[in-house]
């Protein structure tokens, strides 16, 4: 008896391990195999079993394959090297059409491919991420949320919608992955700086969760991108025939917190350890939702703390790139455009106060105290100073007016060109969403910028709302300046033939590593010094 039942527990294993895991390139080493309970087309339909045409003659026979596939075995360096060749080929056949033409045929082939066969999609991914990473993330992504409902093919992800009131909690179970490490949700009201895209915003959590892939090497089967639709503002979407949201407006106040929490609750009821990154939620709801969920859940809110941490990388990276000691990080003139109530400047602001405070070196901490302010703040209105009506009080540390080093003739709503002109300052940051606001009269009033070599951010996105180019800053600045963008621009040959650097300042330089440091110290929350430690080292 005992023999026999052995005997069949050990031809269901065989079944169950009987394909190999597929090679992950040129000499990776051989993996053990990996256990599979389909069989025939359920696995050539299936992204993370499938190998397409790589399947061996054995696996075939094994799992039920011969005869639905064309009878030559290609290697999977052969199918790797068909698939960028004909990457590439797109670029020769689409030579004359629009770069967002070429951008989106770009991403609509890789698409496919991760439809499709996702072993062999992240291997081209990981070894191509810096040409790849503009079309899975910023710009392209973000062409890819505003034409979403137009090229859905199929679903990715989760969708979790106020429809779905009460239902969330078994919902999740609908997942199919037993574990999941590393979410990414959005709510779609401000996709990157193209504004209210509702549900079309999913585009975005599943760029990141690439980058965390490529970036962090996070488990592809581990992720889960998640779309909380709670109705859009957006009239044209409303309008549009083929928009795959909800047709209400977004819900507000208790109403919209209620399906956040019901949400929240769901995943932590499912996965107690999974990381929640909360991605393009408009910012009055990012900082609301990140005081309500942070002592509670292991998450965090990445345009609020993850680009702050990247800015300050940045700010401290300008101050070694103009030869000076860190420590004068404390005394340099920073000029934010963009950072009114609830933004992501804002953010900004608060972690490069913190670092200013904490600045070894020159002082002891606290030593400079709050009346120190190294910013002049801007939003829509001009300058923010302390007779601004309404003053938010975020913003009102760093409203001009508070601290001894007043530039007493700027007058409050004073424009940036007159802010620049008169403070001449050492950098000049934008997260305004506003393309070109740094035009050539802000940009040669930088030239005189107290700092031989001034720093220029403009961190907006995507590409269309950059607050400036390389091009630009290089030629009405001056050579020496250093820039920094959002989204990539390339490098700029500059007069005497060497290189401007167009260098990118976005947080996917900065949210993997907070996700995997988390993930592998088995951090329960995240702090504000984890972010600290991650932009300064
Ligand atoms: N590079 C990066 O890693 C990141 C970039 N961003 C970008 O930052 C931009 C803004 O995002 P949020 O803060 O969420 O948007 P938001 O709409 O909350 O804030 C924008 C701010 O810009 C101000 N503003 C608008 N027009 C202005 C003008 N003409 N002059 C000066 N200020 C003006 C507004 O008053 C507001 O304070 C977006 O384009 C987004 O893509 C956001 C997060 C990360
Ligand atoms: C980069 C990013 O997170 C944003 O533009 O919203
Ligand atoms: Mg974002």
């Amino acid at each position: 008896m005992w023999r026999h039942a052995a005997a069949r527990r050990s031809a269901q294993i065989r079944r169950l391990l009987s394909t190999s895991a597929p090679s992950s390139g040129a000499g990776s080493a051989v993996r053990g195999p990996c256990i599979v309970h389909k069989r025939g087309t359920d696995i050539l339909h299936d992204p993370w079993y499938n190998k397409d045409t790589a399947f061996p003659l054995t696996e075939r026979d094994r799992l039920g394959l011969r005869g639905l596939l064309p009878p030559r075995v290609m290697s999977f360096e052969q199918q790797y090297e068909r698939f960028i060749n004909s990457y590439h080929s797109l670029e020769h056949n689409t030579q004359g059409e629009p770069d967002s033409v070429v951008s989106l045929a770009k991403w609509r082939i890789l698409n496919r491919l991760h439809d499709r066969n996702e072993t062999l999609y992240y291997r081209v991914l990981i070894d191509n991420i810096k040409d790849f990473a503009p079309i899975i993330y910023t710009p392209t992504v973000g062409l890819v949320c505003e034409n979403y409902s137009g090229l859905f093919r199929r679903p990715r992800g989760m969708y979790f919608s106020a429809k779905d009131k009460g239902e969330m909690m078994s919902m999740i179970y609908n997942w199919p992955a037993e574990k999941v490490d590393m979410i990414v949700v959005t709510d779609g009201s401000r996709i990157l700086g193209l504004g209210d895209l509702g549900v079309q915003g999913i585009g975005i959590p599943i760029g990141k969760l690439d980058v965390y892939v490529a970036a962090a090497g996070i488990n592809p089967q581990k992720v889960l991108p998640i779309m909380l639709d709670v109705g859009t503002n957006n009239e044209e979407l409303l309008e549009d025939k083929l928009y795959l949201g909800l047709r209400q407006p977004r819900l507000e106040g208790e109403e919209y917190l209620a399906v956040v929490d019901e949400f929240m609750e769901a995943v932590h009821a499912r996965w107690p350890k999974a990381i929640v990154q909360f991605e393009d939620f408009q910012m009055k709801w990012a900082f609301e939702t990140l005081q309500r969920y942070r002592s509670r859940f292991c998450m965090f809110n990445d345009d609020v703390q993850g680009t702050a941490g990247v800015a300050l990388a940045g700010l401290l990276g300008a101050v070694r790139a103009q030869g000076r000691p860190l420590a004068d990080f404390t005394k340099q003139k920073i000029v934010v455009v963009g950072a009114g109530k609830s933004s992501a400047g804002i953010g900004v602001l608060n972690m490069a106060k913190h670092a200013m405070l904490r600045m070894p070196g020159t002082h002891k901490i606290g030593e400079l105290g709050e009346g120190h302010n190294q910013f002049w703040v801007l939003d829509k209105d001009g300058l923010i100073t302390k007779s601004r009506k309404d003053l938010d009080p975020a913003v009102a540390r760093f409203a001009r007016g508070y601290g001894p080093e007043e530039v007493e003739d700027l007058h409050e709503g004073a424009s940036l060109v007159e802010v620049v002109k008169k403070v001449k300052p050492h950098v000049l940051l934008g997260l305004s969403g506003v393309g070109g606001i740094f035009n050539e009269e802000v940009l040669k009033a930088m030239k005189e910028s107290d700092s031989p070599c001034p720093a220029i951010f403009a961190m907006s996105n995507p590409t269309t709302k950059a607050e400036c180019t390389p091009e630009d800053v290089f030629k009405h600045v001056g050579e020496n300046a250093v820039f920094a963008s959002g989204s990539p621009f390339s490098n700029v040959t500059l007069s005497n033939g060497r290189k401007g650097y167009a260098n990118q300042a976005n947080n996917m330089y900065l949210f993997p590593g907070i996700g995997l440091g988390a993930l592998l110290s088995g951090a329960r929350h995240i702090s504000d010094g984890m972010l600290h430690a991650a932009a300064e080292w």
